[in-house]
């Protein structure tokens, strides 16, 4: 009998070209997924050496942190980010390899249109010069981000290596109090482990409260996964997975989805597996978080205080907090709720699927977005767009007050026009909350889409519980 094994070790041990002593594993690559900003050295690299794609077929391409989120018919203004997109443009065509291009349908964030359109399948290798690639982890694959050397190399050999990482469970048992969300638990997992719990590790995420989760959900927890410096985070496969899997665009149908469906079933952890490293958290404790600083780490429950450096006992997260309460313009001890912000962002690849988009609907339904506060709803993809619009959310967020965009990664990380200005403080659907992530001197508070619309009404950090009653 083989010895017990996780999930990430089923689906790495399947992907395993070449073993020696010594050294790395050779992975076989199942998907690569190709943006802008991480390929074209990459690709000038293989020009260099006259080599070419090895699998055309197995890599994707589509324009996502550079485009613009409005006008998005018009060429690119920005030269820089006009570059970055026209290059990915040459090179796809250049090397063979699918691309969706900005206003096209099949467009969108990157780790948004992988699962949309059936890519993205359990028990799969996948890549992408990208760190939120964990995302794809949801659906039970091994999806890790790569740097742009290793992007040449999977371009030329559809091969990687890589050394074993440790497995870590993340268990969350137990049921989530109402109004709580699926950003909430990972916002409180990353707040329990900190930014370097998941390091040197492939965390797999698993107990009651997640498999309650739907697939959208399950992707904004792998999304964050690096956020806790995990090499990938990763969901089995179950009912869930395949009800959302079946019938789109790539995935096997017939014959071969009954096959593919009764292997995935095999890929799940087995009870007698291991883990180098295992955190629980009770779900009924998860309430609605925020970020009050300057890493994901940094967060508290909505209901609670931003945190007093001086009441910390460990000098590094003392002097953290003091410098994040800094610049963030905080002070400490000052309630969550009474946190004016200036703008409310809702999108990125954490949530910007038609879930998110429907919770915050649900929210503004009825009700206005406070006055002199800037939103953006920014679906993750053209798909998710049409649904939205085919839903009619567009016409109930318009009418609240909430600017409707065209897909992009935008004010997730200001690589294009959604930028903050220096000081204007946000709530962010997004998952990064860096120094200037949004912007220079912009500040970030990491909420989910509900607390993100109750925000965007209220003018202060808040979930729906808190506004008065749709249309009173
Ligand atoms: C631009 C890209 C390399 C980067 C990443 O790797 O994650 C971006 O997507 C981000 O979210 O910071
Ligand atoms: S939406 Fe944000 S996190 Fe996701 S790929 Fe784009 S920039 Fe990175």
């Amino acid at each position: 009998m083989t010895r017990p094994r996780t999930l990430s070790e089923k689906v790495w041990d399947a992907h395993v070209v070449q073993r020696g002593d010594g050294e790395p594993d050779l992975l076989y690559i199942d998907l690569h997924l190709v943006h802008e900003v991480t390929s074209p050295q990459a690709f000038d690299g293989l020009r260099l050496q006259g080599r070419t794609v090895r699998r055309p077929d197995l890599t994707i391409a589509t324009e996502d942190h550079n485009v613009p989120t409005a006008d998005t018919h018009l060429q690119i203004a920005d030269p820089v980010s006009r570059t970055q997109v026209d290059t990915l443009r040459a090179n796809a065509a250049e090397f063979g390899i699918t691309h969706h291009p900005m206003g096209s349908d099949g467009q969108g964030i990157v780790h948004i249109i992988g699962p949309e359109q059936g890519l993205t399948l359990p028990g799969m290798t996948i890549v992408c010069g990208d760190s939120h690639t964990s995302t794809h982890g949801a659906f039970g694959a091994l999806a890790f981000g790569i740097g742009t050397s290793e992007v040449e190399h999977v371009l030329a050999t559809q091969t990687l290596p890589q050394s074993p990482a440790r497995t870590l469970a993340i268990t969350v048992d137990g049921e989530l109090p109402a109004g709580s969300t699926a950003k909430d638990v990972i916002l409180a997992i990353l707040g329990r482990i900190g930014t370097g719990g998941g390091m040197g590790h492939i965390a797999e995420y698993r107990g009651s409260v997640i498999e309650a989760l739907s697939m959208e959900g399950r992707m904004t927890v792998c999304n964050m996964s690096i956020e806790a410096g995990a090499k990938a985070g990763m969901i089995a496969p179950d009912e869930t997975t395949f009800r959302y899997l079946e019938g789109r665009a790539h995935a096997p149908a017939g014959e071969t989805w009954a096959e593919a469906e009764a292997h995935w079933r095999t890929l799940a952890t087995d009870p007698d597996a291991t883990f180098d490293k295992e955190v629980r958290l009770d779900g009924a404790e998860i309430l609605p978080h925020v970020s009050w600083g300057t890493n994901p780490g940094q967060v508290a429950p909505l209901d609670g205080r931003v945190p007093r450096p001086e009441d910390l006992a460990d000098a590094g997260e003392r002097q953290a907090a003091e410098r994040a309460l800094e610049y963030m313009g905080l002070a400490g001890g000052t309630p969550l709720r009474e946190v004016g912000v200036d703008t409310v962002f809702i999108g990125s690849c954490t949530n910007g699927r038609i879930e998110d988009l429907r919770a915050v609907a649900d929210v503004a339904r009825g009700r206005r977005v406070a006055s002199g506060l800037r939103t953006l709803v920014v679906p993750g993809s053209w798909k998710v767009k049409a649904q939205a619009e085919e839903e009619g959310l567009d016409r109930v967020l318009v009418e609240a007050g909430f600017d409707w965009r065209d897909p992009g990664c935008s004010m997730c990380l200001a690589m294009n026009p959604d930028k903050l200005e220096p000081g204007e403080r946000c709530a962010s659907t997004s998952n990064r909350n860096f120094e200037g992530r949004q912007g220079r001197g912009g500040r970030t508070h990491l909420v989910s889409p509900a607390v993100a619309a109750a925000t965007a009404v209220a003018g202060h950090l808040a979930a729906p519980s808190d506004l008065a009653p749709a249309g009173a």
